[in-house]
């Protein structure tokens, strides 16, 4: 039988993109199509929720999910670790509970991440520069949030990343430690770079987003992976085994 999906932010362009890839393909159904002001009871009998509204609106979605005891991957960005704690907190207290945050679906941003994961020991200068199409409304991007955050992390025992001069406005955003530089602007989807210097040298880690197909795969492997007992996850990489 197929596993039906509610849709939140289904009128929008991951939305319409996600729900053509259900109606197209085999094993999924769209149970519900929830867009701005309609009622997130259209979630009930579904077997999983997917999440690509907007950051103000997702905390709601993933709630009412979780109430309902469904299974909910969130594409949505805005999704700190900061906000993702409570979340954890409720789904490790419930082993049925389930939610997937996926800052980015493509496979080649997850190992972008996973890259500049690695190297960010290594280096003592770490910025990310992070470029969109002009429609996206949020900056710092999910992706770079969560970028940041794992750098910070794998840096945990060494401290911070040397990020002189933070204090001025065009020094960029700091996540975790990590100076992030945000563009809004035509002609680009999605791009990422995450730039690291160290005695001599510099490595730059790109990723960057030519269609929305990229992001096919990973929906599809996020939906099959949301099913009650999986518990928390955040990031493509985790399911991809990176
Ligand atoms: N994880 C990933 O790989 C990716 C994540 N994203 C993220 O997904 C999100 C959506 O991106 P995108 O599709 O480009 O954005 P759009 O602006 O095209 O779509 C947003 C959708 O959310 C809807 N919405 C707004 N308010 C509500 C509400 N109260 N209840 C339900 N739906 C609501 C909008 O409806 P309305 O049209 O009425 O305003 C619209 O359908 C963003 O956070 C973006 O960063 C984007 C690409 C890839
Ligand atoms: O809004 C977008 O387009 C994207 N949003 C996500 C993010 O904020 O990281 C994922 C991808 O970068 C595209």
């Amino acid at each position: 039988m197929a596993t039906s999906v509610a849709i939140v932010g289904s009128t929008g362009r991951m939305g319409g993109l996600i729900d053509r890839l259900l109606t197209a393909g085999e094993g999924f159904d769209v149970h519900a199509r929830i867009g701005r002001g309609d009622s997130l009871d259209q979630l009930d009998g579904a077997d999983v929720v997917i999440d690509v509204s907007v950051p103000a609106v997702s905390p709601g979605v993933v709630e009412a999910a979780l109430d309902r005891g469904i299974p909910i991957v969130v594409g949505t960005s805005g999704w700190t670790a900061d906000r993702i704690a409570p979340v954890a907190a409720r789904v490790a207290a419930d082993p049925e509970l389930t939610a997937l945050f996926i800052p980015n679906f493509s496979l080649g941003s997850a190992l972008a991440t996973r890259f500049a994961e690695l190297a960010a020991p290594h280096f003592e200068s770490i910025e990310i520069i992070e470029a969109h199409h002009a429609g996206k409304t949020d900056s710092p991007s999910g992706t770079a949030i969560r970028t940041a955050e794992l750098i910070g992390a794998a840096r945990a025992e060494l401290g911070p990343v040397a990020a002189p001069h933070a204090d001025q406005r065009a020094r960029g955003q700091q996540v975790a430690s990590v100076p992030v530089h945000s563009m809004r602007m035509s002609g680009v989807s999605a791009r990422q770079e995450v730039v690291l210097g160290g005695a001599g040298e510099t490595v730059r880690i790109v990723h960057e987003t030519l269609s929305d197909e990229s992001y096919e795969p990973g929906i599809l492997l996020a939906l099959g992976a949301a099913t009650p007992g999986t518990g928390l996850v955040v990031g493509l990489g985790a399911l991809l085994g990176l």
